[in-house]
């Protein structure tokens, strides 16, 4: 918390409160997914977990803003990303059988993003999804995402339901994977591509 401005006073503490109710959220949504694969909530339970909070700003372009995006495709590198769209402003789009579909913000709603790391996990059953943000003509654009991913020094695998399942992704640590996603400097799903075993 210490990295977070300490000015207006109630920052912190905001940022704080909003941290440690989306890690519950972030708790109960791994629940849900680990009760519709069948396999035992410890493996998905937050203890496991580490959050990263990151706010976006992006300014309106006026005068070309179909020339410009906020946010590169990607997808992003965590478990669950949990957003918020601060201000409700239009940006945010998602690439579905190869076509960009907006995203309608609605007031007071969180965005839950499968990320890379669920798509390991559940052996691509939750596929990770690429989104990137395009900018406003006339607006600011704010947001907030919440990154959670498992701890640095852990493993990811598929976990399988029944046994006759294909394995799709190879065992993967954390932190080698971050690096990797990192070394890819946001270019749509291909550190994910790197994890995948050949389909033969
Ligand atoms: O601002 C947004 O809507 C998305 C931001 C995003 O994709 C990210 O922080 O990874
Ligand atoms: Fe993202």
């Amino acid at each position: 918390m210490s990295y977070w401005p300490s000015q207006p006073h109630t920052f912190r503490s905001s940022i704080e409160e909003y941290s440690s109710k989306l890690m519950k959220l972030a708790h109960s949504v791994a629940n849900f997914i680990a009760k519709t694969l069948d396999v035992d909530p410890e493996l998905l339970a937050d203890k496991n977990v580490v959050q990263f909070v990151g706010m976006n700003y992006y300014p309106p372009c006026t005068l070309t803003p179909e020339k410009v995006l906020g946010f590169s495709p990607h997808s992003d590198g965590s478990f669950l990303t949990i957003l918020l769209e601060v201000n409700s402003v239009q940006g945010l789009q998602i690439r579905r059988h190869g076509v960009w579909i907006p995203v309608n913000p609605r007031p007071y709603a969180l965005l839950v993003n499968a990320g890379d790391l669920l798509e390991i996990i559940t052996n691509g059953k939750y596929k990770s999804i690429e989104h990137r943000v395009t900018i406003n003509a006339h607006n600011e654009r704010l947001s907030i995402s919440a990154f959670h991913v498992p701890k640095y020094d852990r493993i990811v695998s598929p976990l399988l339901g029944v046994t006759d399942e294909k394995v799709l992704y190879k065992i993967t640590k954390v932190e080698e994977y971050s690096r990797l996603y990192l070394s890819k400097k946001l270019d749509g799903k291909r550190a994910l591509d790197h994890v995948k075993l050949s389909q033969t």
